[in-house]
């Protein structure tokens, strides 16, 4: 008998057993021995590709330490960013790795889960008003302009 919130499948490509939380859709091959947990529906979790300007609230990062290009350069190379990724050209995390001016940029611009009111609000609109695995046109922050990328 399994935990409540659990479903039990089988692989079809190995044929082993698997268990499926039926909230967050996550599985997992431990049997499980806890009550499944459920989506924590007032956080949600994001990915970004940040470009900074010359007028960002702080205009230097790991790439640069003195960022002076104009907000409209900025947008242009975010736009062709997020071109890359929508044809499937680049991955959003290796773009993100690579360029983003933000330090979760090492962790192909994960931020991990938040809640409403840590975010600067424009940022926080945008990622609450994602479907999960969506991903957001240019959004401007004092930080600079963004793309966001909802994951969880
Ligand atoms: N909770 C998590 N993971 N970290 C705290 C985030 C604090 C928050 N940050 C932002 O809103 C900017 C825009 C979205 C992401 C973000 C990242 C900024 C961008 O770079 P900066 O303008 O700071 O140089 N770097 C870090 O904070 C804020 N209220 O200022």
């Amino acid at each position: 008998e399994l935990p409540p919130g659990w479903e039990h499948h089988t692989s079809r490509s190995s044929g082993r057993d698997y268990f499926l939380n039926i909230y967050t859709k996550e599985s997992q091959w431990e049997v499980p021995t806890r009550p499944a947990k459920k989506a924590d529906m007032d956080k949600v979790q994001c990915s970004h590709l940040l470009v900074k300007h010359r007028e960002s609230r702080r205009p230097a990062s790991w790439r640069c330490d003195n960022i002076t290009i104009s907000k409209e350069e900025a947008l242009e190379q975010l736009q062709e960013y997020r071109r890359q990724i929508v044809s499937g050209e680049k991955t959003f995390e290796d773009l993100a790795s690579q360029f983003s001016d933000c330090s979760s940029a090492k962790r192909g611009g994960d931020l991990g889960p938040f809640g409403r009111g840590q975010m600067q609000k424009p940022f926080e609109d945008a990622g609450f008003g994602l479907k999960v695995g969506e991903l957001s046109g240019p959004v401007w922050t004092d930080s600079g302009v963004h793309i966001i990328k909802r994951t969880a």
